[in-house]
């Protein structure tokens, strides 16, 4: 029962009873509206261009729709372009532009481009609310779309209509404006909710701007990563995430992100890595096309890199002793060196090290740091912390994400469940408690949460538990046996550099475990499927993005540039509307202007997950169940205040 104060409360609001009930029928009304289209993305590891590409053509189906409506009157090239006005409309406006050089010409086309547009409009909100719709619309053109979508077809001579207010606003120099406008209507009109299933960070050069983009998204949720929990740790406080940041940085020729974009101070650690070190193969950036590097820079970078590397294997180190439940004592490798032989002893087996860069490494005691890379790693958090955009990009990430996400039936998560053999879920004591299966991820979530709330705590368990969300056995986030980064820099043989996977990743094939995780979850595995990213999945090698009978969809193709020739594609998305779910497989997007001036688009191959029996509607969703808790309390006013 609700209280009479709440209710009153309320009361002002809908103070008549006219009030309520439109209220009620509207939101009834919105119930039976199709479901709207969800879009899920993942891995896009800093690949700004390739996402946004994506986003702009909703996976392609701002083509679906274009092609719907105008097939008959327009050949493919001309589709082609119009869909390249619709994505990119202030870069393709002037191109079509300089195609004419008589105005009547111009005017005739860009009284095409608007009947077209509203068209488009119109078709793309179909299945919203006016109101929803307006929404939707540039603000300051909100009155003269709205006449020109609802009145058109009252004028018999449409023509003449759209002639006399296209003159208009080309002669007041607004014409532009509109379509670009319009454009950007219709991108967002073609999905209605977009997820990020994880690792916005690392590898590529754009993070920031992509996570920039999704600040200003409509509709939008993240499920973390175990790149974004690594920059997530650092901000909070954890001088080993932070070490990694700078590493996979260095390693990946993207220190223009730390410096540049979140404006921290590199100068303390250069300093540092030009005192220590030389030239080394092992850690020499990552060739990046967008970017040539001189020798100088490139050595510049080679020694950051190591620098970097040194002090994060000896911040690992204080880390596993202090925290026996993380189960990490194999990983106490700076220990296991033999510095005099220059060799390392790992499962009871030999080898000797290579590229080794132990100049500040004290065999005494290996994991000590020296005064100077202490005071270079308390200047950096320093920096990290005080940086203002990343307050903003991380405190981002806190408030829309979370480690796994229900929604609409389906269970969202980066990495895994952990599992054991057997398929049971992994237990993991944490002070003094067991955990399994979702309690394990509430509380990491919650640790996280904590951690991040309190940046000033730097070696408290939740700022450790960050890490080990990177890096940890049963980290769902990471769900490897361990992360093999010494062996990969110091040790030739390809054995060491295997990372063992959680069963998870070969049980998740089987749908009956998939059951059994979607009821973990309290959903209803009947109807329910798990999206997973992480794991690229190797289309080249035949491997599927479906897997268990359509409950469990991998949608990691690999928007990494880094990682493509491993997948073959670049990159999957998914779509999920009224009708069903449909997956996408994106081909290599080299650039926005070859889109532009080529005007083909990146082929999308979509294969069907599964059609949906009949259409699904909003009433059935998530947001469905908020209006109808909505609808109720109404109805409580109404009989609380009007049917006394
Ligand atoms: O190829 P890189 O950049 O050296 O990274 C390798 C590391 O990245 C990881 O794959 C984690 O990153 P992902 O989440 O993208 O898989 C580790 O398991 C591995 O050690
Ligand atoms: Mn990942």
């Amino acid at each position: 029962m609700l209280s009479a104060k709440y209710l009153d409360l309320l009361g002002q609001k809908y103070d008549s009873e006219e009030k309520v009930a439109t209220e009620i029928i509207n939101l009834e009304a919105i119930l039976e509206l199709p479901k709207g289209t969800e879009h899920f993305v993942s891995d896009l590891h800093g690949e700004f261009q390739a996402f946004q590409h994506v986003l702009r053509n909703g996976s392609g189906n701002v083509k679906v729709k274009i092609r719907d409506l105008f097939k008959d009157e327009m050949q493919e090239e001309e589709l082609n372009e119009f869909a390249t006005l619709v994505y990119y409309p202030e870069e393709k406006l002037p191109l079509i532009k300089s195609n004419f050089n008589n105005t009547v010409e111009l005017h005739e086309c860009y009284i095409d481009i608007l009947e077209r547009m509203m068209k488009l409009v119109s078709y793309a909100s179909s299945k919203y609310t006016r109101s929803k719709l307006r929404k939707a619309l540039p603000k300051q053109f909100v009155y003269i779309i709205e006449e020109l979508l609802y009145k058109s077809d009252e004028y018999k001579n449409k023509k003449d209509y759209y002639t006399k207010i296209v003159q208009q606003l080309i002669s007041l120099g607004q014409a532009d404006k509109l379509i670009i406008g319009l454009a950007y209507t219709i991108q967002r009109l073609v999905v209605d909710h977009l997820h990020v299933v994880g690792d916005i960070y690392d590898r590529g050069p754009h993070p920031h701007k992509i996570v920039d983009t999704l600040i200003d998204y409509h509709s939008v949720d993240i499920q973390w990563g175990n790149h974004d929990v690594l920059w997530i740790g650092a901000f909070a406080g954890s001088k080993v995430c932070l070490a990694n940041i700078l590493r996979i940085s260095a390693r990946y020729n993207n220190l223009d992100i730390i410096e540049d974009v979140y404006g921290i101070n590199l100068r303390p650690l250069l300093n540092l890595a030009e005192k220590y070190y030389e030239d080394n193969p092992a850690f020499r950036p990552k060739r990046n096309s967008e970017i040539t590097l001189t020798e100088q820079e490139q050595l510049q970078i080679t020694k950051i890199h190591q620098a970097i590397s040194i002090i994060q294997f000896k911040l690992e180190s204080p880390i596993i002793k202090r925290r026996p439940c993380f189960d990490m004592e194999d990983r106490l490798l700076l220990e296991k060196v033999d510095y005099d032989k220059n060799e390392v002893t790992l499962h009871g087996k030999t080898y000797s090290l290579e590229n080794t860069c132990f100049a500040t490494i004290n065999p005494e005691q290996p994991d000590e740091l020296l005064e100077e890379e202490k005071q270079v790693m308390d200047k950096l958090l320093l920096s990290v912390q005080h940086s203002e955009k990343l307050a903003r990009h991380m405190k981002f990430l806190m408030k829309k994400g979370s480690l796994y996400l229900k929604y609409n039936g389906n269970l969202l998560i980066h990495g895994c469940i952990p599992l054991d053999e057997e398929g049971n879920m992994e237990q993991m004591e944490i002070e003094g408690k067991s955990y399994a299966g979702r309690d394990l991820l509430d509380v990491f979530e919650q640790y996280l949460r904590y951690a991040f709330a309190h940046p000033e705590e730097t070696d408290d368990m939740a700022t450790d538990m960050a890490w080990y969300l990177w890096t940890g056995e049963y980290s769902s986030l990471f769900g490897k046996r361990e992360m093999t980064t010494f062996e990969r820099y110091f040790i030739k043989e390809k054995e060491t550099h295997k990372e063992r996977k959680n069963p998870y990743y070969h049980l998740r094939e089987d749908e009956e475990m998939c059951r059994k995780i979607l009821a973990e979850f309290e959903l209803d595995p009947d109807n329910g499927r798990i999206i997973n990213g992480h794991t690229p999945v190797k289309e080249r090698e035949g491997e599927n993005p479906i897997k268990a009978n359509g409950k469990m969809i991998v949608i990691d193709g690999g928007f990494s540039k880094a990682y493509q020739p491993t997948t073959g594609i670049a990159g999957y998305t998914l779509l999920y509307n009224s009708y069903g779910m449909q997956i996408v497989a994106h081909q290599h997007f080299n650039s926005k202007e070859e889109v532009l001036i080529n005007g083909t688009d990146v082929l999308s191959v979509k294969r069907l997950v599964d059609e949906e029996l009949e259409r699904k509607l909003v009433r059935e969703t998530n947001i469905g169940e908020v209006l109808q808790q909505e609808i109720t309390i109404l109805n409580s006013l109404r009989e609380y205040r009007y049917m006394k």
